[in-house]
């Protein structure tokens, strides 16, 4: 890790920067794929997957008795953790479900906002260097809450063609029946298109790697909505002297484990909490099945020592983390200066593993700076908050002279009119519509 020691404020923002990945390498790799798909629908479907996961599919999507199958491949122990993990996520996804508003903004003027899902929606489930089960119940649970009609998980499969026996177990406990065993960018172009086989969906979901979520940054210029671009995981752990080093290298490993693109902070006002960090880290690196990835992620990562607690906060803002875990005494005021982040995790005993996996918050996260101007996925995502409005002949004697005073400002003369003949008809008395 980089390390960094009270850089100047003209500094931060290239400090914000996140491992390099040359858009217009990514363009020029993922866009054929997306046109093939496009193209071709099935065949480049299957011609990809013999491509980037070495299998030769013959049904391209999950079948019934895989499906039902899935659970006697699931161990016990795991099983009773998912169903802690669901009950969670469905408590804290059901409390976002909101009721529709009603405001009689003047008297005889209804207006109203009412959330309606988003009828047919694509799940991605990452599947390339670990299959992330948890993120079909991340995705999933909200869907199902939401009420969205159709939905279907695209996830890749290995070289068997299978998908993972706990994501085809976690979308039978969720309900879900469709599940395409493609990956990558040609999942994503797939559900943007649609091909023979695969429905055509309006929003996309999902994190994944930086093919995947290229893909869906390009598909949302065309013809389908996203969540947001949810690409190589990141953590920043702001910790101060009373921070237990073993904790915060673990947390920052947890996000260097998940791939090579990772990113990984530690801000910290104590100049011993740098070394000792670095030496867990370097101790706890060692023990890791995914060494040789979390170690390509450290270098990509910093180290940055301000003294200033409160600079270090205008720093973590800038930056934008997906997750940023605060390993400081008094957690919870710094808690309050939060402006940009995915997910916070407050104090010592609260790891940023526990969003990944079952306290309940979503883990499909904004990266690479997005949190300054996006948030997580909720319930939210899966649904449109359409407006509604009723206005009574009354209400429109009241209102009205205001509309037409400003279209005729203007220059809009089919708006003013639109109001103008139904206020004669209400003058007239002939108003028995
Ligand atoms: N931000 C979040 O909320 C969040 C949550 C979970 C995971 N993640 C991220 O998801 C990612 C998962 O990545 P993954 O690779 O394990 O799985 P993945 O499912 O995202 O990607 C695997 C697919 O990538 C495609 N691919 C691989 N190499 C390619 C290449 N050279 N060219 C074109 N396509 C290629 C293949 O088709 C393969 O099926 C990680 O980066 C992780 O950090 C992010
Ligand atoms: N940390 C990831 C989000 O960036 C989510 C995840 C899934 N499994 C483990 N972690
Ligand atoms: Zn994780």
């Amino acid at each position: 890790m980089q390390l960094i020691y009270e850089p100047p404020r003209k500094q931060w923002l290239e400090l914000t920067s996140r491992p390099a990945q040359d858009p217009a390498r990514l363009e020029k790799v993922v866009k054929p794929i997306l046109e093939k798909v496009k193209r071709n629908g099935d065949m480049a479907l299957r011609k990809f997957a013999l491509e980037y996961d070495h299998v030769e599919l013959d049904d391209l999507f999950v079948t019934e008795e895989e499906l039902l199958a899935s659970a006697d491949q699931v161990g016990e122990e795991l099983k009773a953790a998912i169903h802690v993990a669901k009950e969670n996520i469905e408590k804290f996804h059901l409390a976002q479900k909101e009721s529709p508003i009603t405001v009689e903004t003047m008297s005889g003027v209804v207006c109203q906002r009412k959330s309606i899902p988003v009828n047919r929606v694509g799940l991605y489930v990452p599947g390339g260097t670990a299959p992330l089960f948890s993120t079909a119940l991340m995705l999933g649970i909200p869907a199902k809450i939401a009420g969205c009609k159709e939905v279907i998980i695209a996830s890749p499969t290995d070289s068997m063609g299978q998908v993972n026996a706990t994501v085809l177990y976690v979308a039978h406990l969720l309900g879900i029946k469709k599940i395409l065993k493609i990956g990558g960018a040609q999942a994503i172009a797939a559900m943007a298109y649609g091909t023979e086989s695969v429905p055509k969906v309006d929003k996309i979901f999902g994190p994944g790697n930086q093919y995947v979520t290229a893909a869906k940054q390009m598909v949302s210029r065309d013809t389908v909505a996203i969540d947001m671009p949810a690409g190589p995981s990141e953590v920043l752990v702001f910790a101060d002297k009373h921070a237990e080093p073993s904790f915060v290298a673990a947390d920052l490993l947890s996000q260097a484990e998940h791939g090579a693109d990772s990113q990984v902070i530690l801000v910290t006002s104590s100049k011993r909490m740098v070394d000792s960090v670095a030496q867990e880290v370097e101790r706890q690196l060692a023990t890791l099945p995914r060494k040789a990835m979390a170690a390509k992620a450290l270098e990509n990562s910093r180290t940055i020592y301000f003294e200033d607690k409160i600079t270090a906060m205008d720093y973590i803002n800038m930056y934008g983390p997906e997750h940023l875990i605060l390993a400081l005494k008094d957690a919870d005021k710094y808690a309050e200066m939060v402006e940009n982040a995915g997910s916070v995790f407050i104090g010592n005993y609260t790891p940023e593993s526990a969003g990944d996996y079952a306290s309940g918050t979503n883990h499909t996260l904004p990266t690479n700076g997005w949190a300054r101007a996006m948030a997580g996925v909720s319930v939210d995502s899966f649904v449109k908050k359409v407006t509604f409005q009723k206005i009574t002949p009354a209400g429109l004697q009241l209102l009205g002279p205001s509309i037409e005073a400003m279209a005729a400002a203007e220059k809009l003369d089919a708006h003013k009119m639109a109001v103008t003949l139904r206020l004669q008809k209400i003058k007239e008395g002939t108003n028995e519509l």
